[in-house]
């Protein structure tokens, strides 16, 4: 049993619908930008799209990076975009955040601390991979035993576990040394529990979707800059910011879109070399 666990109601069909933002990198002036992207441009860029397309929710999902200064001011901006919404906002660490000003801005404007999103047919976990200072990411001991719990507490429940950092090679060298260092304990603890349907990530700034053993595994595009797929070196993509919808059905699939703004915005300097 974890101890911020919340209940969440599936809509009229039985299914749990989540929009998934991610690696907003937001700064604490409204000036700031990464790689030429003015990130809080283009972040209301897709939260004004998102209001645009009026998609029924239960709740938003942000996993990690939300901020790139850890300002108070970067959170709170974020935290304000998220109280326009009706729904719920839950979230999660990524490696450039710093979470005594994330936990304090987010407690704050009244965003739920709750890391276990329990439904009718359904359960949402989220963990924490990030290690102060460095890029990579790491599930510590407390983190994979929240998460047994978890899954030893509803085992008639699908699953589909969160966490920032990406567990399988995204195919670019330069990025996939800052991977989950124990990808190996995660996926042999989940290979011992048949509901875990799928893994939800952010970090690569760029879409992915493979099948691995019983797991989909799951990553969406950033809200600012994107990385280029299946670069040795570091290189951003032309591809706009994006967003991500997943439904989770009462039979145990999950049906998910990607969704982008038109990429000529918010492309970046097409030579940048890395932050
Ligand atoms: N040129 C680079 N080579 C290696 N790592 C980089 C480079 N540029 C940025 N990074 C790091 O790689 C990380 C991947 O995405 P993040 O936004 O987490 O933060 C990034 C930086 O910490
Ligand atoms: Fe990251």
């Amino acid at each position: 049993m974890t101890q911020n666990k919340t209940q969440l109601d599936v809509d009229a069909d039985g299914v749990l619908t989540f929009l998934q933002i991610t690696d907003t990198h937001l700064f604490g002036k409204p000036e700031g930008e990464l790689l030429g992207v003015n990130t809080r441009d283009s972040f209301l860029a897709v939260m004004g799209e998102v209001a645009a397309q009026k998609r029924p929710i239960q709740a938003v999902l942000a996993t990690g990076d939300i901020s790139q200064d850890h300002s108070a001011e970067s959170y709170a901006l974020f935290a304000e975009q998220m109280q326009n919404l009706t729904e719920p906002c839950f979230w999660l660490p990524g490696n450039h955040d710093f979470q005594p000003a994330m936990n304090a801005a987010f407690e704050q404007a009244g965003i739920a601390a709750a890391k276990q999103l329990v439904s009718e047919y359904w359960q949402v976990i989220l963990l924490d991979t990030q290690v102060m200072g460095v890029p990579h990411g790491q599930l510590s001991t407390a983190q994979l035993e929240m998460l047994k719990a978890a899954l030893d507490e509803y085992p008639d429940k699908y699953a589909l576990v969160l966490l920032h950092h990406h567990a399988i090679p995204a195919g670019c060298a330069w990025l996939d040394q800052h991977d989950l260092k124990n990808a190996d304990e995660l996926f042999d603890l989940l290979g011992q529990y048949q509901q875990v349907k799928g893994l939800l990530c952010g970090h690569i700034h760029q879409e992915m979707d493979q099948q691995y053993d019983q797991l989909r595994l799951l990553a969406t595009p950033s809200t600012c800059i994107q990385f280029k797929p299946q670069s040795d070196e570091f290189a951003l993509d032309k591809k706009g910011p994006g967003w991500r919808y997943l439904a989770l059905l009462p039979s145990g699939k999950i049906d998910t879109q990607v969704h982008r703004l038109n990429g000529a915005f918010y492309s970046g300097d097409a030579d940048a070399t890395g932050y």
